[in-house]
């Protein structure tokens, strides 16, 4: 498909704000990113600033813009995608947050999730929600912010406070402060949105003690949100895609069809598995999610949640210095013919899928006089495909077993760890052209609703293999390798 007609995409992820120009072809033109400073008050605690959110949103978005502008595109469409759960509550009128966003990989709400847990409530979140009791979600993050900053809840009983994600928040900026709405993947992840209804749920909003005034609308993916402000870019541009940048990944990736499945290797890791119009329960703690609503209708996904790979590298990087950059990983990693012996665990965060412990920290085992950066680098990257296979484990026992691996994200240009994955998991890992499969989901979202796309058909024809690394390792040497991860993880774990 050709046309003139090109699509603003932004992507407002955990450590960086992106905007990116796609023609239809799903081809980026312009592209602008900002890094922008975490916040760790306190042990456990993650924080972004809203206003720098907005900002750096702001400034990449008016670059690639301009760029896109001077080379002669039409932008006509802007598609949302961004960081989940990640929740900010802020002023109605003068659109100021009354609190730092509390980041989804934040865990200060660990002792009231474990509080519901233990007075039964779990049953009910996940049967409505399709989520576990965890500080990963915004329902117990919104609770903190109205009980901990002074006035809030008052505030918010009268109206004059509103909750969202950053979609949201980043929404009723663009708009000037005229729209407050939400989509369904977003609101999915707030452990008060009923899955199957499409409602926000009331016996939930009264367990977590959240009034239903300060929720956003909720519409599909692919909507009409509303117009950007005249003043924001210089003409008004409707905004017609939103998706939870896990979930638009998968969009990116044309996972369409029941049985589809992509992994992506960013600050975390975070598998989705289409599993069509019907929510499956998994009985081995994987969350159930929506995947996308188009045209009215529902496709719904099985999720592994890992909260941390790249940011293990970040951490070799900038805690460890033992490398400069994360492309040396590469080279480090298959400087060895084993890995020694070596296991790291990054549960820095707590541990997600399939264990949900929010109390296990980091650890490393079988460190011996020889142990150098070189095996502490491989044990790194392993990691991340052993934390893989522990979400395929949990889908296999579920009954699901997926065929091949779609995989994007930050660190998929790393060769040795894809060669290693399709070794772990024993499956075909394929690697597309575009590898800003997040960006380009929300921007085919914001192409369908706008008319660019008639069909989901026409999407599908975009995809194009880069490189498949095939499985390659003898099966005892895979054995091996994962009865010392198992090893290392039940040592980890703090229940
Ligand atoms: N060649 C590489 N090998 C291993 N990790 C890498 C490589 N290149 C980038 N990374 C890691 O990928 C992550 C960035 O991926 P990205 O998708 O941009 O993250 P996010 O969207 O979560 O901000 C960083 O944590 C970085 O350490
Ligand atoms: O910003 P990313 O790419 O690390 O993604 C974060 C996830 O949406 C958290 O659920």
């Amino acid at each position: 498909m050709s046309d003139k007609k090109y699509i603003l995409s932004i992507d407002q992820g955990t450590t960086s704000s992106r905007a990116i120009v796609f023609d239809t072809n799903g081809i980026s033109l312009t592209k602008a990113q900002q890094e922008f400073p975490q916040i760790y008050p306190n042990d456990g605690w993650v924080e972004h600033d809203p206003e720098t959110i907005w900002s750096s949103t702001l400034a990449v978005s008016r670059e690639a813009l301009r760029e896109a502008n001077a080379k002669g595109a039409e932008v006509v469409t802007i598609g949302i995608t961004n960081q989940r759960e990640t929740t900010i509550v802020w002023d109605r009128v003068t659109g100021k947050p009354v609190y730092n966003a509390i980041v989804w990989q934040d865990r200060r709400t660990a002792d009231f999730c474990s509080e519901l847990k233990a007075a039964g409530h779990e049953e009910l979140v996940t049967a409505r929600t399709g989520l576990l009791l965890d500080p990963y979600f915004s329902a117990t993050k919104v609770a903190w912010i109205l009980d901990n900053v002074e006035g809030a809840r008052t505030r918010a009983e009268k109206g004059e406070l509103a909750f969202g994600t950053v979609d949201s928040f980043l929404l009723w900026h663009l708009t000037g402060g005229k729209v407050h709405a939400t989509d369904v993947t977003n609101a999915s992840r707030t452990m008060i949105f009923d899955i199957h209804k499409l409602t926000w749920d009331k016996e939930l909003l009264a367990l977590f003690n959240i009034p239903a005034s300060v929720l956003p609308e909720v519409k599909d993916s692919a909507a009409s949100f509303g117009q950007t402000a005249p003043e924001v870019f210089g003409y008004p541009i409707p905004v017609e895609g939103i998706a939870g940048d896990q979930q638009a990944a998968s969009f990116g990736q044309t996972c369409f069809e029941p049985g589809a499945i992509k992994s992506t290797y960013g600050t975390g890791c975070f598998v989705l598995l289409n599993t069509g119009d019907k929510p499956l329960a998994s009985k081995n703690r994987l969350l159930t999610t929506i995947g996308y609503r188009v045209k009215g209708q529902t496709s719904y996904a099985l999720e592994g949640a890992i909260f941390v790979s790249g940011a293990a590298v970040q951490w070799l990087r900038d805690g460890l210095k033992i490398i400069q950059s994360a492309s040396e990983t590469e080279a480090l990693a298959s400087s060895l013919s084993d890995n020694k012996g070596v296991y790291l665990v990054p549960a820095f965060t707590g541990l997600g899928a399939p264990y949900w412990d929010p109390h296990a920290r980091g650890a490393i085992f079988g460190l011996t006089r020889d142990s150098g950066p070189a095996e502490i680098v491989r044990a790194t990257l392993e990691a991340v495909c052993y934390q893989t296979r522990d979400l395929f484990q949990a889908m296999a026992d579920d009954g699901l077993t997926p065929k091949e691996l779609r995989v994007d994200g930050g660190m998929v240009t790393n060769d040795w760890l894809l060669q290693f994955l399709a070794d772990t998991l024993d499956l075909s890992v394929d690697r597309p052209e575009v590898s800003e499969t997040t960006a380009l989901g929300a921007a085919y979202l914001a192409g369908l609703q706008h008319g660019i796309y008639k069909s989901l058909e026409d999407i599908r024809q975009n995809w194009h293999l880069q490189k498949r690394f095939t499985p390659d390792m003898p099966a005892a040497v895979r054995d091996h390798n994962l009865a010392g991860w198992d090893l290392a993880i039940q040592r980890t774990r703090q229940k």
